[in-house]
């Protein structure tokens, strides 16, 4: 493709968690893990629980140290920065997490929040803290007046806007959305992952998008790497892969995905048509022996 280039470059990275007496108990989360994200894209991450992906985003981020392997971030040796140039780098990448609320300070208001994160970008004018933060209140949806609230004043979907502000505070350009949307309701969930999508337009942002939820993923992505076992067993556009699948883990996966959606809407089909159905016929019932 013409016009891509590589933000972020992964090769042969390995993680193994360690505990007990001199690491006795060792986890194996991601091994000789290698792909690229490309600037301004969408790559989604899918694969059953514990398959790794958490902790192949954390990687990237610098939140835990690899065993081996190298990652560059725009032609910089990710695990080689110390102290101020990671310091430097940090407020280029960004984690967005699934549960809001634990993602905010409970003693800070909305104001201090994103305050703090402007701060962090070296924005020392207060007036134009003051600008840049409804600035920023306006572009994730939500008025001034949500400026003076604490986290617990918020309901998931507005925490997760604000968590959205804050991120967007320090200009990133790379974000990683580990299950953004799963823990807000169904209608709440399209409202964030629209505005994610259009902050990625309009600021040019790369996610590396983590996610369960399939549909999710096809809609937000424009490539997929599927992992199973810390292992990244397929990768490609999202098209291609959700309808021609190469591994066959793909595949049990979207046939997973497909027969899981079949029966949740045979039972909402059900739930919302069993009563209205009695009541119908009840009534029917009743006005017939009213009229006998
Ligand atoms: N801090 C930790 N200490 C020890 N083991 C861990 C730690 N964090 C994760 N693990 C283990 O590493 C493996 C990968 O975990 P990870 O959270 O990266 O998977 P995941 O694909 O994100 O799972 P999920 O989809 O359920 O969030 C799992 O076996 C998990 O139990």
């Amino acid at each position: 493709m013409s016009g891509v280039s590589t933000m972020i470059e992964v090769s042969d990275l390995n993680k193994t968690y360690r505990r007990g007496l001199f690491g006795s108990t060792a986890t194996p989360a991601v091994s000789d893990v290698s792909f690229k994200i490309n600037r301004g894209e969408c790559l989604g991450l899918i694969g059953e629980s514990g398959s790794g992906k958490t902790t192949l985003g954390k990687l990237l981020l610098r939140l835990i140290e690899p065993d081996s392997g190298t990652a560059t971030f725009e032609g910089t040796d990710l695990f080689a920065l110390k102290n101020r140039d990671l310091r430097r780098l940090r407020l280029k990448m960004q984690m967005v997490f699934q549960d809001p609320t634990s993602s905010l300070n409970p003693c800070m208001t909305v104001e201090s929040c994103i305050d703090e994160a402007l701060k962090r970008r070296g924005v020392r004018d207060r007036k134009e803290r003051e600008r840049e933060r409804l600035g920023l209140m306006e572009k994730v949806g939500l008025g001034p007046e949500f400026l003076r609230r604490y986290p617990y004043e918020l309901s998931g979907g507005q925490t997760q806007r604000v968590v959205l502000a804050r991120a967007l505070a320090v200009k990133p350009s790379f974000i990683v959305a580990d299950e953004p949307t799963s823990a807000l309701d169904v209608s709440v969930q399209a409202q964030v992952l629209h505005l994610m999508k259009n902050l990625q337009a309009e600021y040019g942002i790369t996610y590396l998008f983590i996610s369960h939820d399939l549909d999710v993923v096809r809609y937000m992505c424009d490539r997929v790497a599927v992992m199973s076992g810390g292992r990244i067993v397929e990768i490609g556009e999202t098209e291609s892969v959700f309808n021609r699948p190469q591994h066959s883990f793909t595949a049990s996966l979207i046939h997973q995905n497909s027969e899981l959606d079949t029966f949740l809407k045979e039972k909402t089909d059900s739930i919302s048509r069993t009563p209205s159905q009695d009541l119908i016929s009840d009534q029917r019932q009743e006005t017939e022996s009213l009229t006998q």
